[in-house]
């Protein structure tokens, strides 16, 4: 379990991820506002092992959902969390493995990178099945999500995945039974998004059919 502790935070400028705009428009006459961000799309694969039928995901700990699970204080002029109170625990996530599209390269290219970046793995092209594309968020950000799903054996196995080190990424893989993938889905104790809902329903549906 990632020690998370020394958190402080202060307003964000000039970030390369993410922008924050108000929007200004009129809709059917009525003068509005909106506050969003721009940000880049990002491409998340569902990984299925079929040498040992396990699904693939990813473990990290993601200061976005930290962040929104803690109450901050401010300690001599600085929003601090009290870490003692707030465990980096709240802030861990089981996904797919996914990466955000800042390349000027195709989204199948940019998910291979991150199958093997994350995951380890060196899965050809012609293994990555589009599932859809969908947009990430309504309210703050509405980026769009490209969703695949790709079919692994430990052959292509030619890392131990866990992330970028010159990105300071910090990243397990987690390997889970079909079963174990099914009650995730519903698995209130664990953070998880909609986007690893949804693909495992569609593995169900789609490639376990009938227990397979
Ligand atoms: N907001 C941010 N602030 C600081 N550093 C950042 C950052 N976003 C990315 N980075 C840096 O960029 C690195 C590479 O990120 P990745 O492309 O692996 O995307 P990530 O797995 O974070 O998921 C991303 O892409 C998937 C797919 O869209 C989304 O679901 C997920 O929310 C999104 O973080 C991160 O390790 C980090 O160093």
């Amino acid at each position: 379990m990632d020690n998370i502790n020394n958190v402080t935070v202060t307003s964000c400028e000039n970030s390369k991820f993410l922008k924050p705009k108000r929007i200004h428009y009129q809709q059917n006459g009525v003068n509005k506002i909106w506050d969003a961000m721009t940000v880049h799309d990002g491409v998340a694969i569902l990984l299925f092992n079929t040498t040992r039928n396990v699904l693939i995901f990813v473990r990290q700990f993601r200061p976005a959902i930290y962040i929104n699970s803690v109450k901050t204080e401010i300690k001599d002029g600085i929003e601090t969390v009290d870490t003692n109170l707030y465990p980096g625990s709240l802030g861990m996530t089981i996904e797919l493995c996914a990466g955000i599209i800042d390349k000027n390269k195709p989204v199948p290219e940019i998910a291979k990178e991150e199958i093997l970046e994350e995951c380890g793995y060196e899965v050809p092209l012609e293994n990555l099945r589009k599932i859809t594309t969908c947009r990430n968020g309504v309210g703050t950000t509405g980026g769009l999500l490209h969703l695949y799903y790709a079919e692994v054996t430990d052959d292509m196995k030619v890392g131990a995945g866990g992330g970028l080190i010159t990105e300071g990424e910090m990243i397990s893989v987690v390997e889970m039974s079909v079963d174990e993938g099914r009650k995730l889905m519903f698995d209130e104790t664990v953070n998880r998004v909609h986007g690893l809902i949804f693909a495992i329903y569609w593995f169900l549906d789609n490639i376990w059919k009938n227990g397979n």
